[in-house]
């Protein structure tokens, strides 16, 4: 079989040194689920996307389609059939299904991606929890609920970590390998040999609020959130003073609005209420306002700005 690029073939390469995952369930296919999915299927493994309905998972196949095609144009810009090839084989890796319990019969690992909600994170885990075979790992992408607590729905915890990706997955490098106490060893070598098998650098975090990245971010966002509600600046200010003057790609504003304002509520919901005494984690009503008129950012059309429907 002939590979167009480099690229391809170096991301081929990895993964067959990754013998540990082969097949990977992706639970959620929303804007962090099909990211994770279209990056483990272009690094070749074969992927299975769950999410609620077929009307979801379409939704979710198309914009991976979509930001394959991105891809492809990056690498081969002037070779219709390599592009064709790549869309092809990275596509034919890739399937999606609605019955969680069917998928997660047979595969090595599972990477859950829905709601940032603990109930109904430990509801699924414990779902699959004696479905999936002995062997495979559970792993969150939460961003702010304790990998311990989740894992708690199930009795694996041996086999339960943290595998934090950011968006966009298709271009962010990173991913933070989480492990609680109770994660073993082979665990976390088995989900970093993951992250770097899709082409990630991996970098080890405890299991504590917000893990590295995002213990960081999130008290800087909010900021600019509650300086917005002070009148102190326009949300366009904020944006381009902390990016021509910080040298961040997208200012605090707009990355809410690309993260998602209720999945931003939801964190600093919950962390307000386990640390109340911590001001960094305080409520901010002018974000609560938008998520409960529906504005959820730029996937719902409207947050703290106004986009064109995708
Ligand atoms: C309240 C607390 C809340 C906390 C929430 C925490 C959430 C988490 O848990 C963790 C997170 O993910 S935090 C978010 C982290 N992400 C960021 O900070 C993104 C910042 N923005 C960027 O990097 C660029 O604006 C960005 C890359 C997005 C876009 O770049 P540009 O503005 O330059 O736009 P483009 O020119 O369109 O894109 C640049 C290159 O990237 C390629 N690309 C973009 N999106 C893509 C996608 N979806 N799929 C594939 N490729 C994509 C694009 O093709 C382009 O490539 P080149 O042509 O080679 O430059
Ligand atoms: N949005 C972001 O920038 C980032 C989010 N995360 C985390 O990733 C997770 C997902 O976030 P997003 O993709 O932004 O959310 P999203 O709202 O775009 O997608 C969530 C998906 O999960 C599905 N879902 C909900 N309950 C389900 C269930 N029981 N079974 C199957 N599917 C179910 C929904 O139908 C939806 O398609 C959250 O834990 C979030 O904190 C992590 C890094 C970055």
């Amino acid at each position: 079989m002939a590979f167009a690029t480099g690229m391809i073939r170096r991301a081929f390469s990895m993964s067959t040194t990754n013998q540990a995952v082969k097949h990977v369930t992706v639970i959620g296919g929303g804007l962090m689920g099909a990211g994770i999915a279209q990056v483990a299927a272009q690094t070749g493994h074969n992927v299975t996307v769950v999410d609620v309905s077929e009307d979801v998972l379409k939704k979710s196949k198309d914009s991976i389609k979509k930001s394959l095609e991105r891809v492809a144009k990056k690498q081969n810009p002037e070779d219709e059939k390599a592009r064709a090839n790549f869309m092809t084989e990275t596509m034919s890796r890739l399937s999606m299904n609605t019955n969680v319990e069917d998928v997660a019969k047979s595969t090595d690992l599972v990477i859950e991606a829905i709601v940032e909600n603990l109930d109904i994170k430990k509801k699924l885990f414990s779902s699959i929890d004696s479905i999936a075979p002995e062997h495979t790992i559970f792993a969150s992408n939460t961003s702010s609920i304790p990998i311990k607590e989740i894992a708690s729905a199930t009795k694996r915890l041996d086999r339960f970590g943290g595998l934090h990706f950011f968006n966009p997955v298709p271009v962010m490098k990173l991913v933070e390998v989480i492990r609680t106490p109770e994660t073993s060893d082979t665990t976390f070598s088995t989900l970093a040999e993951f992250g770097k098998a899709m082409g990630k650098t991996t970098v080890e975090a405890k299991d504590t609020p917000g893990f590295i990245v995002n213990r960081l971010l999130v008290p800087y966002m909010m900021e600019a959130v509650r300086m917005l509600e002070r009148g102190d600046a326009s949300a366009k200010d904020i944006d381009t003073a902390m990016k021509l003057g910080a040298g961040y790609p997208m200012g605090p504003i707009q990355l809410s609005d690309y993260v998602g304002l209720d999945t931003c509520q939801f964190i600093v919901k919950g962390w307000h209420e386990k640390h109340p005494d911590n001001p960094l984690f305080n409520p901010c009503p002018l974000l609560d306002k938008l998520v409960s008129e529906g504005k959820l950012g730029m996937k719902s059309g409207e947050g703290f700005y106004k986009y064109n429907k995708l």
